[in-house]
């Protein structure tokens, strides 16, 4: 299989730091909780500060939670968070990029997709799981989909409440970020397991002294059986962006399907989104409930990822064409909500009827 074919443009950066050394919050952090299926389960993600160069094994002696909680040497000696929920599911989040690698059904199965050309050697971000795309979506001044993906982000907190596994990385401006975006910032990205479902919740606070403006998204990419035979559902009546043949100047267009097809190259911003949309991917439905989230962004690149178009959708929450502007100390903050379930109205929000996101699956 070529995986040249998969790839597509990206500028690499120098190997600036070792794989194995995962940098850490400098100063210790308010706690930050993730939505949760029930009360009596939420506990606020509890913060310690790690040492500068704390290696996996002090990583583990600080954040681990026994069965819930732990960190390895991930794919390319990548230091990865492990979660586990007493439901079975797992989760795995890479300090590089603070990007979810992998998120599995208590049965095993595998809900995202990481694209066969990634690189797990820091030389260009890992294509694939859930990357950041921040504080760009693009195309724009910085690099396509902006740093965050491409730098590492500290460990920075973890939970565990009711056999449901939380932990919180950080992300601040380096020298490295305001070279390229003069602005000082703390991101900070709760990702928890919530019996099956994946939760995530990402924070932006302006921690400088002057208003900057950003845009985002969860570059979701999806597992998919055939992209000819997947779709995505939620989207009709949507107006949205099509960005195939210009990017940078994309036709605008109206959704008039119920379902979202492939047929050839999509690269689509769908504008006042839902708060639900739910991707078939040929097993099930991949329910996605978001806050905050205003856009939804489709992706497939067909041909021109020859390799591996067939494989993946990505289905992204985003904040893409209208930048979101925080004067100092302000913030914002954005949560998503994935179930994978075969009815897609019960199955999720039967154990969470208290969830704000929940009351969507009403309808
Ligand atoms: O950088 P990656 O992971 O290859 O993804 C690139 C794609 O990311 C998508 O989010 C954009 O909508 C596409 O325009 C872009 O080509």
């Amino acid at each position: 299989m070529s995986t040249a074919v998969c790839s597509s443009a990206f500028v690499a950066r120098p190997n600036v730091a070792a794989v194995r050394r995962a940098t850490a919050a400098a100063a210790p952090l308010r706690a930050v909780a993730a939505p949760r299926p029930a009360r009596a389960a939420r506990a606020a993600v509890r913060v310690q500060a790690a040492a500068a160069t704390a290696s996996v094994d002090e990583l583990n002696a600080q954040f681990g939670k026994a069965g819930a909680v732990s960190v390895k040497e991930g794919r390319g000696g990548l230091p990865t968070v492990v979660l586990q929920s007493s439901a079975g599911a797992t989760a795995e989040i890479t300090l590089f990029g603070g990007c979810v690698l992998s998120w599995k059904t208590a049965a095993g199965k595998e809900i995202l997709y990481v694209r066969p050309d990634a690189l797990f050697d820091k030389s260009k971000p890992i294509s694939g799981g859930i990357p950041h795309c921040f504080p760009q979506f693009g195309p724009g001044a910085i690099q396509l989909h902006g740093f965050a993906r491409n730098v590492d982000w500290s460990l920075a907190g973890a939970s565990e409440a009711g056999g449901n596994p939380a932990v919180t990385l950080v992300l601040t401006d380096s020298e490295y970020t305001r070279a390229m975006w003069p602005h000082a910032f703390k991101a900070e990205y709760t990702v928890s397991l919530e019996g099956e479902a994946l939760h995530t919740r990402l924070k932006v606070t302006n921690t400088g002294d002057k208003p900057f403006a950003f845009t985002a998204s969860l570059h979701s990419y999806f597992g998919v059986a055939d992209v000819e035979t997947a779709n995505v559902r939620g989207l009709q009546g949507l107006e949205y962006l099509d960005r195939v043949a210009d990017a940078k100047h994309p036709s605008v267009h109206q959704e008039l399907r119920e379902l979202v097809t492939f047929r050839g190259p999509v690269d689509s911003v769908y504008k006042a989104a839902p708060s639900k949309v739910s991707l078939d991917n040929g097993a099930g439905n991949v329910v996605i409930a978001s806050q905050q989230w205003p856009e939804v962004v489709v992706w497939t690149p067909w041909t021109a990822m020859e390799a591996c178009y067939k494989e993946f959708v990505c289905v992204e929450n985003a904040q893409a064409t209208a930048p979101v502007s925080l004067e100092p100390g302000a913030s914002w903050a954005a949560t998503t909500a994935m179930a994978f379930a075969s009815d897609p109205l019960e199955d999720f929000c039967a154990g969470n009827p208290e969830e704000p996101e929940c009351l969507v699956y009403d309808d």
